[in-house]
């Protein structure tokens, strides 16, 4: 945006911006900010946050603390402007939203009371049936819709943040999670890593952690290649304000607005990074391959010898090739490597263009962030507790290593897409004000994907779910999956309460430490200082013998032994969402947290694109949330300083699968109908009929609002509605079987890695899409597609056989309506399973007109009784519509 305006500059002030980019932030890139206006951001605040309104033209939103920025300049004359914004739906939307919420809650209530005094008499079981999963769908939209009755948005000001805290940010440890160099392409790491090095934060305040769980050598020494391709990726991404700043994705860009102060410079650089770039892409592919020669030119000199090796001739502690006694999966050392030192506090300007360094870095502040690598001992025996289990290892090491009091973390396939991400959660750490500061325990922005699905057939989900019910919550942080992109606060993940770090240092004091967080008392030693964010990172001189004894300690699995690790400190244990049931211990405890969203989207990552591991994914999700409700973190059980909405919200969020078991046996209602056309739901049925139509016409209405503000279009939401309807058909059901079953037997869901094999390892971006992996998980809905294809046809058969203007053709042709509406919905999943031929949607529609004349043929020749029998039909009519009562409530 502010491109052309910046490119006119002088070269001097250039030239100054360049270095300050990397001190302060930079108003050009600072997208969120106001537009620059070649002022680098030096305008009044006050006067620049009055112009710029933060969300821009807004036809939805209003600034609601408007007060708080007009009165910042205080009597004393200091000027504290707020460090975010915040916004709510005008009044003009907000009303209809809200009157449409108390009419379809009326609607429903008229609704049960009129099928209570028409109870049906002929088919009382399936009447009761119906009115229980009724009430349900009754309760749990409810459930979810309380807590969206205040909308609420949160835009951090960047710009108010670097008037305020220029010098004084706070230390950020960042945490990337990653397992399998091949499930989880390690190009995705490498990108990761370096878009968090090139972060426009403070060098000198945050530092980055990689845990590799596998413990394999590809990974170390990709950070190796990492940590010397960030000395030419980071500056180049200082000196030319790049975003987004993981390489794969800047160079996949098309057009770019420039933002730096050199543009006469780009194309050379540009050219010279890419080749460097591609060259860094070749030996990171080749990796594996020359570990192998290498270990087997060592293992030959050494008869006998089955090892991995290092570079430098060395045994890797980590596991091996072949796998070896303590060199294996699941078995073998700890290991904790510094890549990359903590940096002085003093910039330190590159050097100028020269034969040996043809990018010209004079001006350009060089330095980089601390890289550590991690790989947490594994034996067999334990339960290492999967990515929550890494985390904890993590927050310990780095307590000793930099010990900054936010921690961030990401998946191995997540990247930082703005270089200004980690700036943005300090404006709500911060600020004194209401919502922001040291209540704070976490900030999260939404989860974005790239567009890696050219159809976008599954991956939306997620877009919808997370933007249409959480932003809406009210202000409040409500549950999430959101466990990568979310900043917490160090002494939060300890287990102290809030509100105040004075008397949270006092609370460590009491604690019975040892048992608490376990025996090293140098991981002790730094918790008080963890929790103080004015206290910048002070490097360790020199990792000696005793901190590698630490270290060891604490990345070895018996650390945890007998202590509250994965209970009441650190991420917790033993579900398979751990993200979720950690912060509602911290929400429990009466922490707040903000749900934030910033211009260009903060974070991005990938989702599974193919069908079987995406519903894989939800079925994990589902499964967890489930698990929550049956266990200590179940909403109602929290004490009395959980807000009373976000204990409603955690409650619809560990409950929501439940609501689909009805919409399974809704969905497969028309199978009574083949085989027996006995069943009437209720009467008289055209009032019934108009009920339904009113309660989902209803629904669909304050979804569109909802629509409107969460910033998706209508397509998204379709999606969604289709996706909701494929987990509600299959992957839903199946989670509330398996916690039935958990319930019963004591057994809880495999907490499965979601492999995202399709763009790094084959040549199709896209194959995954296109391929079937079949699993049981399929068959529900595909059963569910059989049941509703056969009813069509089996409409179709009445209509031709009564002729589609008599009322009983007529009503066939009305239920068919809902059988095509659920097919309608199912059709992403149909695509799916047919693989390859989901190319080809044609030959879909053909097989399905085929089947539907044949049922269609087979009806009229044996079936049709040519009597007035029109129960069935009613029957469908009802299941049908009732399945979609509740919508996609997420
Ligand atoms: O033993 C393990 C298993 C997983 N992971 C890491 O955990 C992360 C999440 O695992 P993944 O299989 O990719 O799950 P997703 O469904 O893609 O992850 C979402 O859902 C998880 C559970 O709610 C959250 O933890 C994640 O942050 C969120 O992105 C990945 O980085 C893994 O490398 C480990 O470090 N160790
Ligand atoms: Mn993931």
């Amino acid at each position: 945006m502010a491109a052309t305006a910046a490119s006119t500059m002088s070269a001097a002030a250039a030239v100054t911006r360049r270095i300050n980019a990397a001190l302060r932030v930079d108003a050009t890139s600072g997208d969120v900010a106001a537009g620059a206006d070649g002022q680098n951001g030096r305008r009044s605040p006050v006067a620049k946050r009055v112009n710029d309104g933060g969300g821009g033209k807004d036809d939805v939103w209003v600034a609601v603390d408007e007060k708080d920025v007009c009165g910042a300049r205080g009597g004393d004359g200091a000027a504290r402007p707020p460090l975010f914004r915040t916004y709510k739906v005008k009044g003009s939307i907000l009303h209809p939203y809200r009157f449409l919420i108390l009419a379809r809650l009326i609607a429903i209530v008229a609704f049960f009371a009129w099928r209570i005094r028409h109870k049906n008499r002929d088919g009382a079981w399936l009447w009761t049936m119906s009115m229980a999963g009724d009430v349900w769908f009754g309760f749990s939209w409810v459930l979810n819709q309380l807590p969206k009755l205040s909308p609420i948005k949160r835009v951090p000001d960047i710009a108010a943040l670097a008037d305020r805290h220029s010098g004084d940010l706070p230390g950020v440890d960042v945490f990337v999670t990653t397992v399998d160099p091949v499930d989880e392409p390690i190009l995705y790491t490498v990108n990761s890593i370096l878009s968090i090095l090139a972060a426009d934060y403070p060098v000198d305040r945050y530092a980055c952690y990689l845990s590799d769980d596998g413990g394999t050598l590809v990974h170390y020494e990709a950070m190796v290649e990492v940590a010397k391709f960030a000395e030419l990726w980071v500056p180049f991404c200082r000196k030319h304000c790049v975003e987004p700043r993981s390489p794969e994705n800047y160079f996949a860009m098309k057009t770019q607005a420039y933002k730096g102060g050199v543009p006469g410079e780009l194309m050379s650089d540009h050219r010279r990074v890419r080749r460097e770039y591609e060259e860094f892409k070749v030996r990171i592919d080749s990796l594996s391959s020359t570990i192998r020669q290498r270990s087997d030119v060592y293992n030959a000199k050494h008869a006998g010898e089955n090892a991995t090796w290092m570079a430098d001739g060395t045994h890797w502690p980590g596991t091996w090739f072949e796998p070896a006694d303590n060199h294996q999966r699941g078995k073998h050392a700890g290991i904790v490597q510094v890549l990359l030192n903590h940096p002085s506090c003093k910039p330190r300007l590159g050097l100028a263009a020269s034969a040996e360094n043809p990018v010209d870095f004079s001006g350009v502040d060089v330095r980089l962030p601390m890289l550590v690598y991690i790989s947490r001992e594994k034996r067999p025996g334990y339960n290492h507790q999967k990515k929550a289990g890494a985390m904890n290892v993590m927050l310990r090491v780095s307590a000793l290593l930099s010990n900054a009091p936010f921690v961030i973390n990401f998946d191995g396939d997540h990247y930082v897409n703005n270089s200004q991400a980690f700036r943005a959660p300090m404006c709500f750490m911060l600020d004194g004000r209401g919502r922001g500061g040291e209540n704070t325990a976490f900030v999260q922005f939404p989860q974005r994907f790239d567009d890696v699905d050219p159809t976008d057939r599954y991956a939306n989900h997620n877009r919808v779910f997370f933007d249409g019910t959480m932003l809406s919550l009210n202000g409040l942080q409500g549950p999430s999956y959101l466990g990568t992109g979310t900043m917490f606060r160090r002494v939060a993940l300890y287990g102290v309460e809030p509100p105040r770090w004075g008397a949270a240092a006092s609370q460590i004091k009491a604690m019975d430490i040892a048992n608490k967080f376990g025996s090293s008392t140098s991981f002790v030693g730094t918790m008080l200082d963890g929790a103080n964010q004015e206290r910048s990172i002070t490097p360790l001189a020199v990792l000696d013998e005793s901190v590698a004894g630490d270290l060891a300690a604490l990345t070895a699995c018996a650390y945890e032994d007998g202590t509250s690790w994965g209970r009441d400190v650190g991420w917790v244990y033993n579900i398979a969402t751990e993200d979720v049931v950690t912060g509602f211990r911290m929400h429990r405890q009466g922490w707040r947290s903000v749900y934030a969203s910033m211009a260009p989207a903060a974070f991005r990552g990938t989702a599974p694109i193919n069908l079987t591991e995406r519903l894989y994914q939800i079925l994990r999700w589902s499964g967890g949330s489930l698990e929550m409700f049956f266990s200590h973190s179940n909403a109602l059980l929290a004490g009395r300083r959980l807000h009373p909405l976000q204990r409603v919200a955690y409650l619809n969020m560990s409950t929501y699968p439940i609501v689909t078991v009805f919409i399974f046996f809704y969905n497969l209602f028309p199978v009574m109908w083949l085989i027996s056309e006995q069943y009437y739901i209720q009467r008289p049925f055209g009032e019934y009929l108009l009920y339904l139509v009113a309660v989902i016409a209803m629904i669909h209405v304050i979804g569109m609002f909802e629509v409107k503000w969460a910033g998706i279009t209508l397509l998204d939401w379709c999606r969604n509605e289709q996706f909701y309807m494929i987990g509600s058909t299959g992957v839903y059901p199946t989670a509330v079987l398996y916690m039935a079953l958990k319930l019963v037997t004591g057994k809880g869901i495999y907490f499965r890695l979601t492999s995202k094999q399709t763009a790094a390892s084959s040549g199709d971006k896209f194959a995954d899409l296109y391929t079937v992996r079949w699993v049981p998980l399929l068959i529900p809905t595909i059963v569910i597609m059989v049941v509703n294809v056969a009813a069509v046809g089996v409409a179709v058969g009445k209509a031709a056989a009564w002729g589609p203007l008599t009322e009983p053709g007529w009503l066939a042709v009305l239920g068919m309506v809902f059988n095509v509406w659920i097919l309608v919905l199912l059709y992403p999943f149909a695509l799916g399973v047919m693989g390859q031929w989901g190319k080809r949607p044609a030959v879909l529609f053909v097989a399905m007109a085929m089947a539907v004349a044949a049922v269609a043929a087979m009806y009229v020749a044996f079936g049709a009784p040519y009597q007035a029998e029109l129960s069935g039909v009613a029957a469908s009519l009802g299941k049908a519509a009732a399945a979609s009562l509740t919508g996609p409530s997420g």
